[in-house]
């Protein structure tokens, strides 16, 4: 099994910063005014979710977040068995398990936004969760990492650090979705949306949205004034269920002119009759793996055990983008096969071909007017390739 990414920390002597917590909401985002629909009034507490213990690093156990739940709880657990790291979970209703494969590990399952406090708070060394879940609950900041290789230098200040940004599963994108019909009907671009003369300081755009960090700031930085938000928090205990029938009851009620949420199949936008916009989306996303700063310079095993699983990640990630085909072509020699696949475009790139003569017993003889080719080609290009091998009569 090769190394892909590998990671190469080198820090001078590490400072240890106090605990980082988490506040329980934006209240302002530049000149984004914002409101919370819960029932109470929010003063500026601090809520921490985690380890308020002042010493987390007593602990000698490195620790995994999965999602408890939902869509990418089992997605996260099939992945990880797919790359010979199953998680042993003793009993369904425990949270906490482990995997056999990696000593020291403990497996924490917790909800998607919990693993991302958790992991700032200390409590957590390593998550797997959506990249929005981290963008919008991490925002104390992270460090992003969009090479092949993980070989950097420690610099900034950032909490967290995307260890792993596509693990290929969980896609969808953060998006603001307007209504298809009465004002909106011919509003098409978030430009459009800036520009309408319905939003003023007394009538704000009114967003409803579960993203309360993200939401504002884009909108902050995309130059949309007179915003408000509303957020589904507090609402969600008074009646409907889903975050999505609080948007629907938001524009029911006249509450809301926007949302912004996850969008994936786009079902459930066209179902509630609203729509995207241009320039609207604001995050794509998909499963991650993150890991905590302080946790990667100072615990002793996170490094070596984000490595070993980086390593896993990366061998299967690979392997699932390639595709064995086998076929047999007719032909006169190993090398004059070989010659003909090597002679079309998209195949011409191949290390291969990998090509052995099939025998069989003619008139008495042992001969081989057939060969056998194997080839390997990366996903985006299976049809294609077939096609060109098709071109030069393998099947014949
Ligand atoms: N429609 C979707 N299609 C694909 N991925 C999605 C979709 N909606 C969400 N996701 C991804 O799955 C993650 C978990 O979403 P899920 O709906 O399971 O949890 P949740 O709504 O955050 O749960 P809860 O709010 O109950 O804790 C999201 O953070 C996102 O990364
Ligand atoms: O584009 P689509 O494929 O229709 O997916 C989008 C929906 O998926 C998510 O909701 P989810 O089903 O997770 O329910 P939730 O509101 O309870 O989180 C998201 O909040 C959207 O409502
Ligand atoms: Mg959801």
């Amino acid at each position: 099994m090769s190394v892909v990414r590998t990671i190469f920390l080198q820090c001078p002597a590490p400072s240890v910063s106090p605990l980082s917590t988490t506040p329980f909401s934006t209240s302002k985002c530049g000149s984004v005014k914002f409101t919370i629909s819960c029932s109470s009034a929010v003063s500026p507490v601090t809520v921490l979710n985690g380890n308020v213990d002042k010493k987390p690093y007593e602990r000698t156990e490195v620790r995994l977040g999965l999602p408890s739940k939902g869509r990418m709880a089992t997605d996260t657990l099939d992945l990880l068995k797919d790359c010979q790291l199953s998680v042993r979970q003793v009993n369904p209703r425990q949270y906490v398990a482990e995997i056999p494969q990696i000593s020291n590990l403990e497996v924490w399952f917790q909800r998607p936004k919990d693993v991302v406090r958790k992991l700032v708070s200390g409590d957590l060394d390593l998550g797997i969760v959506g990249l929005d879940i981290v963008q919008e609950y991490g925002q104390a900041g992270f460090f992003f990492i969009r090479s092949s290789s993980l070989q950097f230098l420690w610099q900034g200040d950032d909490d967290l650090i995307l260890v792993h940004d596509a693990l290929d599963y969980g896609d969808c994108r953060l998006s603001i979705a307007i209504p298809k019909y009465g004002i909106f009907e011919n509003i098409n671009s978030l430009k459009e949306l800036a520009q309408m003369p319905q939003w003023t300081p007394e009538r704000p755009l009114r967003v409803a949205t579960g993203f309360t960090y993200l939401g504002p700031k884009f909108m902050n930085e995309n130059g949309l004034k007179h915003v408000t938000f509303s957020t589904a928090d507090g609402a969600l205990e008074a009646a409907p269920a889903k975050i999505d029938a609080y948007y629907i009851f938001s524009f029911k009620m006249g509450i809301a002119d926007a949302i912004v949420d996850l969008v994936s199949s786009g079902t459930t936008l066209r179902e509630n009759n609203l729509k995207e916009i241009e320039g609207g989306v604001i995050l794509e996303s998909q499963a991650v793996l993150v890991a905590s700063r302080r946790s990667l310079i100072q615990r002793k095993g996170v490094l070596d055990t984000t490595h070993e699983m980086l390593e896993r990640l990366e061998a299967h990630l690979k392997a699932m983008g390639q595709f064995t085909v086998t076929a047999n072509m007719r032909g006169s020699s190993a090398q004059e096969v070989a010659e003909r696949v090597l002679s079309q475009a998209s195949l011409s790139g191949l290390q291969g071909p990998t090509v052995s003569p099939v025998f069989c017993k003619r008139d008495g003889k042992v001969v081989a007017d057939y060969y056998a080719i194997v080839i390997c080609v990366p996903k985006k290009a299976l049809y294609k390739s077939v096609q060109q091998l098709r071109a030069v009569r393998i099947y014949s």
